[in-house]
């Protein structure tokens, strides 16, 4: 029987020790401001919205929530981020994905300040991560890498596993990997066989948006599982991992929710402190 590891646990943690850090920065007349921008009215990216700010305000960080129509040009999201990064109040910015289909991410991505990218997602700080020499991260990976830390699961010599090749996870998570000394396999929608790779991995890390997409068969005995699935069935959520099944196999494995999830939201908050303090030319 395999053992929970407890995403939400050790984000609460972290959330005490961040609370305090931006306490200190207060005191000193800094007061951390994170604006986020979602374009449209996708359901579930309203839901991480809300999320994000309820946690924000628990931490003493202030957000600010730019909603803007599912109509809304490139050009003028582009000119809010010009506006954002020329405000010296504002110390972090992030969007919200997806993004309607007439704004191509990329464009948006390219134009926020490095120095105010929350999610590390800026071509200067993804070419960062990859040259390892990086000092922000994509919240979710870099959750990921903390989690396994926290629970002292070594990655080092490890075969890896990732299923899904997303931006904000799959190959983010391949670079930190990578840096930690794994051996790491990104899989995705056209690999011809997954479980040749999954049951020879010692982690697997299922980020693919699809329920139930990873069985039994398909994991080693002893082996860590962390999904990062959110799928909405019926109400109620549930990840890619089949995780009753799948629970009786691994050593560890993180559960939806609970799991990964909270400590996105951490980590995110964690980089905007990081970023205000980078700013302030504090430590
Ligand atoms: N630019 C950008 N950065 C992101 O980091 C980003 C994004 N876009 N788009 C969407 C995904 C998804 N995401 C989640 C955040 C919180 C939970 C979370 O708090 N989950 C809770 C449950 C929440 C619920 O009940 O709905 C849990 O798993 O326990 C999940 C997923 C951030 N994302």
């Amino acid at each position: 029987m395999g053992k929970i590891l407890d995403g939400k646990s050790l984000a609460n943690l972290r959330a005490q020790k961040l609370k305090k850090e931006v306490e200190i920065l207060k005191q000193d007349g800094i007061n951390p401001l994170f604006c986020v921008i979602n374009i449209g009215d996708d359901p579930a990216s309203k839901v991480y919205v809300k999320t994000k700010k309820r946690r924000a305000q628990e931490m003493g960080i202030e957000q600010k929530i730019y909603q803007l129509p599912s109509t809304e040009s490139e050009e003028s999201v582009l000119n809010l981020i010009d506006k954002l990064n020329q405000d010296p109040s504002v110390h972090g910015i992030m969007v919200q994905m997806p993004t309607p289909e007439q704004i191509n991410v990329n464009h948006l991505l390219e134009r926020i300040d490095p120095e105010k990218d929350v999610d590390g997602l800026t071509p200067t700080n993804i070419g960062h991560l990859w040259q390892s020499d990086h000092f922000v991260e994509p919240a979710t990976a870099i959750g990921i890498m903390k989690l396994l830390e926290h629970y002292k699961i070594n990655v080092a010599g490890k075969n890896v596993a990732i299923i899904g090749r997303s931006n904000i996870v799959g190959k983010p998570l391949a670079a930190l990997m990578l840096e930690k000394d794994a051996s790491v396999s990104v899989l995705h929608s056209k690999t011809k066989s997954l479980s040749t790779y999954t049951r020879m991995a010692d982690i697997i890390i299922v980020a693919a948006g699809q329920e139930n997409l990873l069985t039994s068969e398909m994991v080693k005995k002893g082996a860590v599982v962390i999904d990062v699935g959110i799928n909405r069935v019926e109400g109620h959520l549930v990840g890619d991992v089949d995780f009753k099944q799948v629970l009786s196999k691994a050593r560890w494995i993180t559960p939806v929710p609970g799991g990964v999830g909270p400590l996105t939201v951490e980590l995110l908050m964690e980089q905007v402190v990081k970023l205000t303090r980078r700013a302030h030319g504090i430590k």
